[in-house]
Formats: structure tokens, C-alpha cells, sequence
């Protein structure tokens, strides 16, 4: 193609089209970020967001530790575009502080994604209710009916009989192969949820398949689905997100539906009332009408909080366990002493085992179950830190960098359970109530009410696998000497899995362990 100029020709080159687009590109981009960042108001720190899809490439494989290395660059409070979502991204505990504590009732909402509508009935259990009466009430049985210390109390049956399943299991199994700990201890916290919840004993076949439709819905309510960023890509599926919270979420509700038929059908009173019975009650109630939706929903809440959590702890600080021989020996010192060879772990040895609870507490800094608190969202615009809010903005704590933060934490990236022992190299509380260094079960309203379940469930399964067995890892053998056990995780929405399940060798260790065959 030419162009005239007077009498002369000049041919337009390929270069000068090229040229021409970059110029194109670099205007839109500059309009874009003119209009979002200027007409938002927002001033904060942040990378530059490209049209339609922002930062949203920025996320990569492990969006933890992305987000953790832009903060180093932006600072502890930075702001990203999701789409056409602005989302912040909380780093620091000061910064954790100013959304989960002093602004905490304004972000006490949750940002409301399309698998929170299809897997928890429109947001009606707990974990994705909007703030208000509504989710207060239904917390509030909940705990009542199954996490308060009296009824985790009256529970504790369960748990020690679910753990020492486990451990039977273990004993009885003949075959030769390493045994994969994440299987095995994936369906205690399961296998403990029902029982405390539905008062249902659901065989080890069910469990498993219940287990990973639960780890499933994990991976599905934490994903970053381009659809909830770009809505109108949405119907495109991308990444086949919402094709695969359909089936799950039919699965889910055929089971629910059958929980809850049973129950009305049975309608015994001599039986116990458990926290169906409440819900169902709950929905007679004039005040408070409660649908069969919102049951259902609550209750998958708590089966949901209460299965993937723990077991992850546990693999991940036998991991580190086997990694750190001295940790070892530690630990079996100290079960030595508190309970001795003679019997297991009882819960109530629980308390006086303080360097099991430090190692616990450590494995929570490093692998926190989620990497990120879930979404919470500003009700209304509002000055935090010094800049403007606006309302609907989504807030990312990121648990995992807080965690790993070395202003924070002494040797940040070591395992060393000694910083949360009391006295000498003591340098946290961990409540979380006063010190946000530590943020595994978030802080403030929306804080994490099955705390002290996930962490019994965490701390007697570790306990007895600890003291039943010796462990070596197959690598051992392998090579006759200790190999470097891998520890990269893989990121798997709101849970925080090995990315390679860890094997291990056990060996009994205590004689009365031959008696629970
Ligand atoms: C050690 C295991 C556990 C860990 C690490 C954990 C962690 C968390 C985290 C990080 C949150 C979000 C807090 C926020 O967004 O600010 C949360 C919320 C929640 N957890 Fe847990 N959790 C555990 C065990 C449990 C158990 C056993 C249950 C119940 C059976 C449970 C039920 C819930 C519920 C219902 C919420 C939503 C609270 C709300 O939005 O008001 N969790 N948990």
C-alpha cells in the first residue's frame, strides 16, 4: 500500500503498522488505568492492570506466593484489578489488623462467587452468608449445638474412638507398601464431623468418596473463577469451573436431602437431639423460618469446615516431623512422659503435651489451611490506612505470607515449634486475638468457630501416630540414609495440600497397640 505526499510515493512499511498499534495499545492502556485507578478514587499501591482481564494473570499456579513477592514490591496493603473487581491484598498483621479488627463490622460481609451460590444454596449456611441477622443466628446454634466447650466436651467420645479406628487400621493393614498418610487420616476428621453433626457412623467407602466430593467443593469455593471477575465471560466456562460445581453440587444435595428426609421420618424422641434436630426445629420456629435450602446449607458448612482442615495439619507436621529428627525426639519425649508406654493418647492428656501443641501451632504458621482468609468485602466506602475504600471492594488476607513475614518471625522460613512455647524464645500468643502474626483461623466477627475441633482433631490424631509408631520414610531405605523430603504444596483453593502426598514406613512402638487388634 502507498500514501501520497505532493507529486512523490512513499511506500508505508510494516514497521510504521506495528508503531501505529503499540501507540493504539499504550493509549487504551493509559485511558484504562485513568479511568480505574482516578475515577475509583483509589490511590493505593499496586501493579498496573491490563484491559478486560487487569491482574488476574498475575496469579499464577501458587496465587499466595505471587501476591507475598508483589507486596515486597507494593507494600503490605496493595491493590490489584480482578477483572473488573478491585481487590486488596492484606500482608502485614498491622494491615490484618485495620480490616479484621478496627474496620472489622464493615468488612464482615463475604465477596460472593458463583460456586458460594451454587454449592451453599444462594449463601445461606454460614461461611458465605452475607453479614447480618441472618448469618449470627445460624453461628450461633452452630456452636451451641456442636463447637461450644461443653459440647465438644461431651463429644470427646467420638474422637478418641474415631482416632484409635485409625490407629487399628494401621495395625491391621497387610499390605507391604508405604502407608500414604493423607489417606489415612483424610477420612478421621470426616468420619468425627458426621457423627458429631448427623449422629450418622458412615462406612470407610463412603467416606472416602465423602471426603474428596468435600475436597472438591474446597477447590471449587476458593478458586479464582474468571467468570466472577468478567462476568460477561461467564457463560464461556473457561476453566470448566462451573461445569464441575454442577455435578458436585447435585451429589451434595442428594445426600443432604437424604440426611434430612431420614430424620423427619424418624422423629424419635428418645433419640439424642443432634444439630439437625436444632435446624429442623429452627425451621418450625414462627420468628425464624428456615428453609430446607438453608439446612441443607448450614449443614455443609460444617461438614466442610470440619473435614479437609485437619488432616492436612497432620500430614504436613508429620512431614516435618520426619524432616527434623530432633523435633522427633522431642515429641516422644514428651509423650514418654506425660502418658508412658503403658496406654494411648487420651484428649485429656491433651493440655499438659505443650511442645505437641507448639508443633501444631508451627505447622499452622507455615501451611495454613487456607493460604487465604475467604473473601471478605466492604459494606460501604470508607478511609482505611489513610486511603479511600470504595464499597463492594474484595479483601485477600494473605494468611501465608503473614505467616512467613521475617519482620514477624525470627528464621521466618525454619520449623521451630520453640517460638510458641511459653518462656524463653517465646515470641507469640497465638489466640490471634491480640497478635494477628499468626492468622490461621482469621480474627475478628468472621473468625474461624471451629478452632479448638480442627485443633483437637489435629492434635490427638498427631499425638497417637506419634506415640503408637516409629516412622522412617521409604527414601531410607532406599539409599540406607536420610533424603530431603520434598515440602511444596499445591494450591488447591481454601485448603493447602502436599503437592506430593507423603509416605511413610510406621513400625508399633508401644505394646498395647498389638491389644486395639
Ligand atoms: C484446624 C482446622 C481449621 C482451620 C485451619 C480453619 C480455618 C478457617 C479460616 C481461615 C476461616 C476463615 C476466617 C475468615 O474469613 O476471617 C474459617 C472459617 C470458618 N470455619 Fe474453620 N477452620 C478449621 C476447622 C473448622 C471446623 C472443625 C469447623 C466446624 C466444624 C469450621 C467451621 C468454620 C466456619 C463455619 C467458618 C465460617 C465463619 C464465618 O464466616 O462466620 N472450621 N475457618
Amino acid at each position: 500500500m502507498t500514501i501520497e505526499s505532493g507529486s512523490q510515493q512513499r511506500p508505508v512499511s510494516q514497521e510504521f503498522y506495528i508503531k501505529l498499534a503499540a501507540a493504539f495499545l499504550v493509549v487504551v492502556l493509559a485511558a484504562w488505568s485513568f479511568i480505574f485507578r482516578g475515577r475509583k478514587g483509589s490511590i493505593l499501591p499496586g501493579p498496573f492492570p491490563l484491559p478486560i482481564i487487569g491482574n488476574l494473570h498475575m496469579l499464577g499456579k501458587l496465587p499466595h506466593r505471587a501476591l507475598a513477592s508483589l507486596s515486597v514490591k507494593y507494600g503490605p496493603l496493595m491493590s490489584l484489578r480482578l477483572g473488573s473487581t478491585l481487590t486488596l491484598v492484606v500482608s502485614s498483621p498491622e494491615m490484618a489488623r485495620e480490616f479484621l479488627k478496627t474496620h472489622d463490622q464493615l468488612f464482615a460481609s463475604r465477596a460472593p462467587s458463583a460456586a458460594a451460590k451454587c454449592l451453599t444454596y444462594n449463601c445461606s449456611g454460614i461461611e458465605f452468608a452475607p453479614y447480618g441477622a441472618y448469618w449470627r443466628q445460624m453461628r450461633k446454634l452452630c456452636v451451641l449445638q456442636l463447637l461450644s466447650p461443653k459440647r465438644l466436651d461431651y463429644f470427646r467420645f467420638i474422637r478418641e474412638e474415631e482416632v484409635s479406628a485409625m490407629i487399628r487400621c494401621i495395625v491391621n493393614s497387610d499390605d507391604p507398601h508405604p502407608l500414604n498418610i493423607n489417606q489415612t487420616v483424610s477420612s478421621l476428621a470426616t468420619a468425627i464431623i458426621c457423627r458429631m453433626a448427623l449422629s450418622r457412623k458412615y462406612s470407610d467407602r463412603d467416606l472416602r468418596s465423602f471426603s474428596s466430593m468435600l475436597r472438591e467443593s474446597f477447590m471449587l469455593l476458593g478458586s479464582f473463577n474468571i467468570g466472577d471477575y468478567i462476568p460477561y465471560l461467564d457463560w464461556m466456562d473457561l476453566q470448566g469451573l462451573n461445569r464441575r460445581m454442577k455435578k458436585i453440587q447435585k451429589t451434595q444435595d442428594y445426600f443432604l436431602q437424604k440426611v434430612i428426609d431420614e430424620r423427619v421420618a424418624q422423629n424419635d424422641p428418645n433419640v439424642p437431639r443432634d444439630l439437625v434436630d436444632a435446624l429442623l426445629a429452627t425451621s418450625a420456629d414462627t420468628e425464624f423460618q428456615l428453609s430446607r435450602d438453608s439446612i441443607k446449607a448450614v449443614l455443609f458448612d460444617m461438614l466442610l469446615g470440619g473435614s479437609d482442615t485437619a488432616p492436612p495439619i497432620i500430614e504436613w507436621a508429620m512431614s516435618e516431623v520426619l524432616k527434623n529428627p530432633l523435633v522427633l525426639t522431642k515429641l516422644q519425649h514428651e509423650l514418654e512422659h506425660v502418658v508412658g508406654f503403658g496406654r494411648i493418647v487420651c484428649e485429656t492428656d491433651l493440655p499438659r503435651l505443650v511442645y505437641l501443641q507448639a508443633v501444631v501451632k508451627e505447622t499452622l504458621r507455615l501451611y495454613p489451611q487456607g493460604p487465604f482468609l475467604f473473601r471478605h468485602l466492604s459494606a460501604e466506602a470508607r478511609n482505611v490506612a489513610g486511603y479511600e475504600i470504595p464499597q463492594n471492594t474484595h479483601v485477600l488476607v494473605n494468611v501465608w505470607a503473614i505467616g512467613r513475614n521475617p519482620e514477624s518471625w525470627k528464621n521466618a522460613e525454619s520449623f521451630q515449634p520453640e517460638r510458641f512455647m511459653d518462656g524463653v524464645g517465646s515470641e507469640v500468643d497465638a489466640s490471634g486475638d491480640q497478635n494477628l502474626d499468626w492468622l490461621p483461623f482469621g480474627a475478628g466477627r468472621r473468625r474461624c468457630p471451629g478452632q479448638q475441633l480442627g485443633t483437637l482433631i489435629a492434635e490427638l490424631g498427631l499425638a497417637q501416630l506419634l506415640h503408637c509408631f516409629n516412622w522412617r520414610l521409604p527414601l531410607d531405605d532406599m539409599n540406607g540414609q536420610n533424603q530431603e523430603l520434598d515440602m511444596i504444596e499445591r494450591f488447591n483453593g481454601i485448603t493447602f495440600p502436599r503437592a506430593h502426598e507423603l509416605f511413610a514406613i510406621p513400625t508399633p512402638r508401644l505394646e498395647c497397640v498389638a491389644d486395639l487388634k
